[in-house]
C-alpha cells in the first residue's frame, strides 16, 4: 500500500458522481444493494455505472444479509471487484461468501462501546479486510450510511492482521482528526459528502479526498 491514504466514496448513484469519485483520487468505489436505502441502485443501473468504472479502482458491491441468489443474480451482471457485508453476516457466513464467489470480502463491524472490539477480531481472521463503522443506533432506518461517528478513542492504537477502513460519520471536517487518532490508513465515507441523501456533491468529494490526504490522480 503505498503511502497516501485511501478513500472509499460509497453509495455513488450517477455517472457524474462516478466520474467525479475517480478523477478526485478515489480508490474505492461502492455501490449499494439495500432498497431501504436512498443510494439503493437497481442491478441494471449499477452495471451502466460499474462499466463507467475506469480501471484500477476497486468497485465495491454493498450488501445487508443477502442471500446467495440475490448475491448470484448482482454478481453476474455487475463487474464487482470486493464486496462489503454490512449485515449481521457471521465469520462462517463470511468465510462460505469468499469461497463461494472468490471475491475478497470487506466485513463491517459496528461499534458503540469496548464490548463490541472483539468482533472485530473474529472477523479479521477470516475477511480480507474489515471496516470498523459506528454501530446504528436502535432505531436507526438503516444499519449503516447515517452519517453517525463513534468514538474514535475506542481504536486508537489498535490493529488487525488484515486491512482495516474507518467509517461512519466522517466528514471533511473531521476525517483529518481522525485518521490522526486512529491511524486508519483508509476511510470510508458516505453521507458526509452528500447535498442530500444519494445525492453525492462533487465539491464535498474533492474537500474530503484532500483533507483524508488522499491520492490526486491527474
Ligand atoms: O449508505 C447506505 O445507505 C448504507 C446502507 C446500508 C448499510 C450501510 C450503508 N452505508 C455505509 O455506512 C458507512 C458509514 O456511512 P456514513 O459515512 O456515516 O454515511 C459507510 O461504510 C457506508 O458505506
Amino acid at each position: 500500500m503505498s503511502d497516501s491514504i485511501r478513500v472509499k466514496i460509497c453509495g455513488l448513484t450517477s455517472p457524474a458522481a462516478v466520474e467525479a469519485a475517480a478523477q478526485l483520487g478515489a480508490s474505492y468505489l461502492g455501490f449499494v444493494f439495500f432498497p431501504r436505502s436512498p443510494r439503493h441502485l437497481e442491478i441494471e443501473t449499477a452495471r451502466t455505472l460499474a462499466m463507467a468504472v475506469p480501471p484500477g479502482l476497486a468497485k465495491v458491491a454493498l450488501t445487508v444479509d443477502a442471500d446467495d441468489a440475490a448475491l448470484e443474480a448482482l454478481l453476474d451482471r455487475v463487474p464487482i471487484d470486493m464486496l462489503q457485508l454490512h449485515g449481521h453476516e457471521s465469520p462462517d457466513r463470511v468465510a462460505e461468501l469468499r469461497a463461494r464467489f472468490g471475491l475478497p470480502v470487506m466485513k463491517a463491524v459496528g461499534v458503540a462501546d469496548e464490548a463490541d472490539l472483539p468482533a472485530l477480531a473474529d472477523h479479521a481472521r477470516v475477511a480480507d479486510q474489515i471496516l470498523v463503522d459506528a454501530k446504528p443506533p436502535k432505531d436507526a432506518a438503516l444499519p449503516g450510511g447515517n452519517g453517525l461517528a463513534f468514538d474514535w478513542r475506542l481504536i486508537a492504537g489498535r490493529r488487525w492482521p488484515v486491512p482495516w477502513m474507518l467509517a461512519g460519520g466522517l466528514t471533511p471536517g473531521n476525517v483529518a482528526e481522525a485518521i490522526a487518532l486512529t491511524g486508519a490508513r483508509q476511510v470510508d465515507v458516505s453521507s458526509g459528502v452528500e447535498s442530500a441523501p444519494g445525492v453525492k456533491d462533487e465539491a464535498l468529494m474533492g474537500r474530503f479526498i484532500a483533507a483524508a490526504g488522499g491520492k490526486e490522480r491527474t
